[in-house]
């Protein structure tokens, strides 16, 4: 008698949530032992906000901003072991982690014309993934609510602000005082504020997401967790 062993269904993940929650971390991780994609979508909002601060767009200027949004040729590269972000060509990876970066990103993709750019994106990246059979792990703030509302499954992870601000002050080394903590709270809280009243696709939790609190949990809890939610999709 002869057995096949069938290959996992492909499947496409949305996991969202606001700064800090473990997004990246978990996505990348459980993407890497499941052998699926990655996909980054903050990473592209920054690569995009990096194009305009570069060609001295200000960021506040939304019909300059709208009038650019086609311009730059943004490219994402979605193995989780080494995910890569590239603009017109120039690897972003680094400078889109930068202060001034981080702090034009909100207002930059508040803007429709760059959400309907990205999300654009974003869509034919997962279509691949799921065609090649390897299915694909999306991270951002709208995936499970506007970019893949018919993902296989959905996300959603939280912690609270004083636990995202310790692990973002962790990241950046060096003494962790109650002043710097109280800053890197403020900044989170303020992009999150950003990003959840924004009028277009703002960060959300989709009604059909399963939510996660992260607080309490090792980063390699979530992942283990996340990948026996995503098994079990595979093998429904
Ligand atoms: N469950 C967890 N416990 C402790 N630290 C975590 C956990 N998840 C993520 N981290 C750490 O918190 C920081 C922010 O995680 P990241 O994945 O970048 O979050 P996000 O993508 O949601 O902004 C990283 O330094 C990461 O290693
Ligand atoms: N799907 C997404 C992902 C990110 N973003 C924007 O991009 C910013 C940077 O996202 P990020 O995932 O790199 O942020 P952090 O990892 O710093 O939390 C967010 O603050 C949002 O303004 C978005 O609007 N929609």
């Amino acid at each position: 008698m002869r057995t096949t062993v069938s290959a996992p269904t492909p499947v496409v993940v949305a996991i969202d949530g606001p700064s800090g929650t473990g997004k990246s971390s978990t996505s990348k991780g459980v993407a890497a032992r499941l052998g699926m994609a990655y996909l980054d979508t903050g990473a592209q909002y920054r690569a995009i906000t990096w194009w305009m601060l570069t060609r001295g767009i200000d960021p506040a200027d939304t019909a300059e901003v709208a009038a650019a949004a086609e311009k730059p040729e943004i490219v994402s590269g979605t193995d989780p072991l080494a995910p890569t972000i590239t603009v017109d060509g120039t690897d972003v990876s680094t400078p889109i982690r930068g202060a001034e970066v981080t702090g034009a990103v909100s207002a930059v993709s508040a803007v429709p014309e760059i959400r309907a750019r990205i999300t654009g994106l974003q869509r034919s990246i997962a279509a691949e993934a799921a065609r090649s059979g390897a299915g694909i792990v999306v991270e951002g703030r709208d995936i499970g609510t506007t970019v893949l509302p018919d993902a296989d499954l959905k996300i959603f992870l939280t912690a609270s602000p004083e636990v995202r601000a310790a692990r973002r002050s962790g990241e950046l080394g060096g003494p962790q005082d109650a002043a710097r903590l109280a800053a890197t709270r403020a900044d989170l809280v303020r992009r999150d504020t950003a990003d959840s009243s924004r009028t277009a696709s703002p960060l959300a939790r989709a009604a059909d997401a399963v939510e996660l609190d992260t607080a309490d949990l090792t980063l390699e809890q979530v992942i283990e967790r996340v990948g026996a939610m995503i098994e079990e999709r595979r093998s429904a």
